[in-house]
């Protein structure tokens, strides 16, 4: 995913996220806000409860107090009426029978005028009834046993009210106040009682005016009911216990007064209750209020505070979800936009990505191509619309069968993808390998909706490839495989010889003096020399055998598989091998003319377990060595003795690499002789004293100070020993006419120091330079001739004489060598020697002599050993002679004793 789609998809995060919590923060408002409201409201409602009870409570105190004084004054008039019936009995003693009749009227009229009375009876000190109101009374009354009568006998109570009282003669419930009486001796005299209808009291109430749901009853002190405004339903009728727990709680408790919400037993409606006890009297005022009329204003207000709370709420809740609405709409708004930025910059992507420098092609599910990019065009040269609505089979090459595609779909539809390497065909016909990605694109639901098939042209990728593989393995001259292939095929050969139990063998081919042909023909020619000769050797071997040039002028071959059979390996070899050589051997036409060369072949048979790929490397190396030292167009097999050879070559150098610094180097010279014989000059020849191996001839060391380049510093010392030598024999009168021919090696001598070296060697010996003589050999006039030349000049300069050394064995062009500054020739001593006996020598001695003449230089025979040499030297015009025959190599004081004397 791009950076601006994480952008876009982060946004709508934090959108989403900051839209969820501000709609958590309204409703919470919103709730907090309600339940503020429902609190204050909650609280108005209690305190206003409070108060319509409170108040309430007041109005049934005061008015249960009201009730409490009208009672109790019903009981004062009782009263007054007995004190004054007592006050007149002991006063007029009025209990005697003749005054029966006056008390009789007395008590007519009391009852007369005192409505609450219904009855009022006087009882004497026995109990019995002495006089009533009405006269209906029994004779035989009597209640001296009653406790009532008792109290009042006994003095306990002056005057007593009793609770209400059924009364056996009617069965009706009466109240009975009495008041005790006494004699004028001050005696127990009896009682007078007045007997009191409870419905005087609800007569009274009935008179009260109530408000709605007030009530006002009278109960005795054993809660029995005796009256009652609004008046009960029948059912409930005077005496009628009123026995709830809580009234009788009260009872016991003792106290005068008391509030209670309970239901009342009489209408059952709830109530608000005040209870006092009235006065002394065995009677209860009860006072009620109906809570559910007291409270109806309450309700009401209740009901509108909590109507106008739900109102509020469903406002707010209105308003809520309005805003929430609101918020969402704006939020949904913003994901749409946020999307609609998303899908645009996911369809920009698309685009982006769809235009991409990858080939892209579309296909629905039944592989019918939908879409393609531009790179798909480019890379297959057919247009967009020429592949729409096509199958991608129109691309296929027909390098793969239908094999490798049931296996692509069947991996494909198994995991959804699959890539590799396949090769298809452009418009042009052209084939060409892609790499192909085909992905398997389902839809949410899972259903197959897409093949998207990406594809790179790898062609280019494959050919740098191929390059990179043909550099890196094969030779670039020849196309032959090169050292790195030819060691992995042989390691890989190895491995299949061990395992098959068979011989392969291997062969390192040279070709012979090709450094002469690349020294005297020049570069170009040695590689077509090269490329011919691998050109030859590769259509004379099989397929499975294989040819590497290794380097320069080596060759290769690795030969597997051949027999089982050691003997029968090596006939076999041998005569591939002298194959090879005949093959070499044939002339190569080159541009101006043909040329012929001769090979060396080393061969070793590989049938051994025990040797590893470097152990045969080096013993072909040391079979082509010695090939080599045989004399060369030849070929030779390993055999362990070689390697003995090869060893003491390897001492042999790392000895040379000693010889330096352990000053084992010294001069021998050998006389140069005119044709009297006098000794002119001297050969400077390198000896090397060797502690373990005596004088080692330079023809064995100098190769290899050449092949290591260890042969400029010696070469530099020989010089400066031979310049020290010329400036000592500068100081003899008899030795200062001597020359020094000193040998130079033309790899010495094309090296960029040479001039500056032997400048330091004049500086140091300040030799006399016109005694001294430089010998070259022609080799050094094949290649940088120009170079060789100034040098020459510069030393020519300096005084110093040139000699060209080995003339005739070379093929320097007679042309050139006239440009040299060249001062003498010196005829190579392998003409001499057979000068007398062939003639052909002796043609090249003679004409080297005519030569020398015509280009005015001097010649100098070397290599002469017998006196008949020396004398057809002679004959033939050659004053000069160096050879055994004057004298052999010697040290510089055997010359000077050669030349003075002992
Ligand atoms: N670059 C240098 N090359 C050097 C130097 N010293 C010697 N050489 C070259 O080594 C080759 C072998 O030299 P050497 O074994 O010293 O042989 C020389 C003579 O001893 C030998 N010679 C001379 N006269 C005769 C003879 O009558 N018969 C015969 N069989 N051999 C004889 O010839 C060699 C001299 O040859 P040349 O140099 O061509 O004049 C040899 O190639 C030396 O050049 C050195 O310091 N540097």
């Amino acid at each position: 995913m791009s950076a601006t789609s994480t952008n876009v998809n982060d946004d709508v995060l934090k959108a989403t996220k900051t839209y969820r919590q501000q709609r958590r923060h309204v409703i919470a408002l919103y709730l907090l806000a309600l339940l503020v409201m429902m609190v204050l409201f909650g609280w108005l409602l209690s305190e206003q409860y409070r108060q319509e009870i409170t108040a309430a409570e007041s109005r049934i105190t005061a008015r249960a107090n009201v009730v409490n004084e009208w009672a109790k004054g019903v009981f004062a008039q009782s009263g007054q009426a007995l004190f004054g019936l007592t006050e007149l009995l002991a006063l007029q003693g009025m209990t005697d029978s003749e005054h029966m009749e006056e008390l009789q009227r007395s008590l007519e009229n009391l009852t007369q005028y005192m409505p609450m009375i219904d009855e009022i009876v006087i009882i004497d000190a026995e109990g019995r009834l002495l006089a009533s109101g009405s006269g209906k009374w029994n004779t035989n009354f009597n209640i001296r046993a009653t406790t009532f009568f008792s109290d009042f006998e006994e003095g306990r109570e002056q005057e007593k009210i009793t609770p209400l009282n059924l009364s056996t003669s009617d069965q009706r419930f009466y109240l009975y106040h009495g008041r005790r009486f006494e004699s004028s001796h001050g005696d127990f005299a009896g009682v007078v009682i007045s007997r009191v209808l409870p419905q005087v009291f609800a007569d009274s109430l009935e008179q009260m005016s109530v408000y709605d749901g007030e009530s006002i009853a009278l109960v005795d002190s054993d809660l029995k009911f005796i009256a009652r405004y609004p008046i009960p339903e029948a059912s409930f009728s005077i005496g009628t216990t009123i026995d709830s727990p809580e009234t009788v709680e009260w009872l016991t408790r003792g106290e005068s007064t008391w509030s209670i919400n309970f239901n009342s037993p009489i209408d059952g409606r709830k109530r608000l209750f005040r209870v006092l006890r009235v006065g002394e009297y065995p009677m209860l005022a009860v006072v009620g209020v109906d809570l559910h009329e007291l409270l109806s204003a309450w309700r009401q207000r209740a009901l509108i505070l909590m109507l106008v709370t739900a109102v509020i709420a469903l406002l707010g809740a209105w308003g809520v979800r309005h805003y929430l609405n609101r918020l969402a709409l704006a939020h949904q708004l913003r994901q749409r936009i946020e999307e609609r930025e998303q899908a645009r910059a996911e369809a920009q992507i698309a685009a982006a990505a769809f235009q991409t420098h990858l080939g892209i092609l579309i296909t629905d599910p039944r592989g019918t191509i939908l879409k393609v990019n531009e790179t798909f065009s480019r890379i297959t040269g057919y247009s967009e619309a020429e592949i729409v609505g096509n199958n991608p089979r129109m691309f296929s090459s027909g390098l793969q069968n239908a094999t490798f595609y049931r296996r692509l779909w069947k991996r494909v539809i198994k995991t959804g993808n699959w890539e590799g390497e396949i090769w298809n065909q452009r418009k042009n016909g052209e084939l060409f390998p892609e790499w192909l990605t085909i992905s398997a694109v389902y839809s949410d639901e899972g259903t197959l909706t897409h093949y998207v098939a990406t594809m790179s042209d790898i062609s280019e990728r494959k050919a740098a490839e191929q390059e990179i593989h043909q550099l890196a393995f094969y030779d670039t001259l020849t196309g032959l495989a090169n050292r790195r292939l030819f060691m992995d095929r042989m390691g890989t050969a190895l491995k299949e010889l061990q395992r098959h139990q068979r011989c392969g063998a291997l062969l390192f081919i040279d070709i012979d003096n090709f450094k002469q042909i690349n020294d005297t023909l020049g570069h170009y020619a040695g590689d077509q020399v090269l490329q011919s000769v691998a050109r030859r050797m590769g259509q004379m071997l099989r397929d499975t055998d294989t040819l590497a040039r290794l380097g320069s002028d080596e060759f290769a071959v690795l030969i597997e598989g051949v027999d089982s059979n050691d003997a029968q390996t090596t006939r076999l070899v041998e005569r591939i091998a002298y194959k090879l050589l005949a093959t070499l051997n044939e002339p190569i036409t080159l541009a101006e003319e043909s040329i012929m060369v001769t090979g060396s072949i080393g061969i070793t048979i590989m049938a051994s377990n025990e040797y590893g790929v470097d152990d045969y490397l080096q013993q072909v190396d040391m079979a082509l060595f010695q090939a080599k030292s045989n004399g060369r167009h030849g070929l030779c097999f390993f055999d362990p003795s070689m390697q003995a050879a090869l060893l003491a070559h390897v001492k042999l150098e790392s000895d040379l690499r000693q010889a330096q610094a352990s000053q084992q180097w010294q001069l021998y010279y050998q006389p140069q002789v005119d044709h009297y014989g006098t000794i002119t000059g001297v050969e400077a020849l390198l000896r090397w004293h060797h502690p373990e191996r005596g004088m080692v001839s330079p023809g064995d060391f100098i190769p290899l100070l050449e092949s290591n380049e260890l042969i400029n510093d010696v070469g530099e010392w020989v010089l400066e020993d031979a310049c020290y030598q010329l400036a000592r024999w500068a100081q003899h009168p008899r030795l200062s006419q001597l020359t020094i021919s000193v040998n130079i090696s033309p790899l010495q001598f094309r090296d960029e120091q040479f001039l500056a070296r032997v400048e330091g060697v004049f500086a140091r010996t300040q030799a006399p330079l016109q005694q001294l003589k430089l010998e070259v050999t022609e080799s050094l006039f094949v290649e940088a001739r120009d170079d060789a030349r100034d040098k020459m000049l510069a030393l020519k300069a300096r005084g110093v004489r040139f000699s060209l050394d080995d003339f005739g064995t070379g093929y320097s062009s007679l042309a050139y060598l006239a440009q040299l500054p060249l001062d003498q020739l010196k005829i190579d001593q392998s003409f001499v020697q057979q000068v007398l006996e062939s003639q052909a020598n002796a043609a090249i001695v003679e004409s080297t002599i005519v030569l020398a003449e015509s280009l005015n230089l001097e010649v100098i025979a070397e290599g002469v050993e017998t006196k008949a040499q020396q004398a057809w030297l002679l004959a033939h015009d050659c004053h000069a002679y160096q050879g055994y025959l004057f004298g052999r190599p010697v040290t510089a004081a055997a010359i000077e004793r050669l030349i003075i004397g002992d």
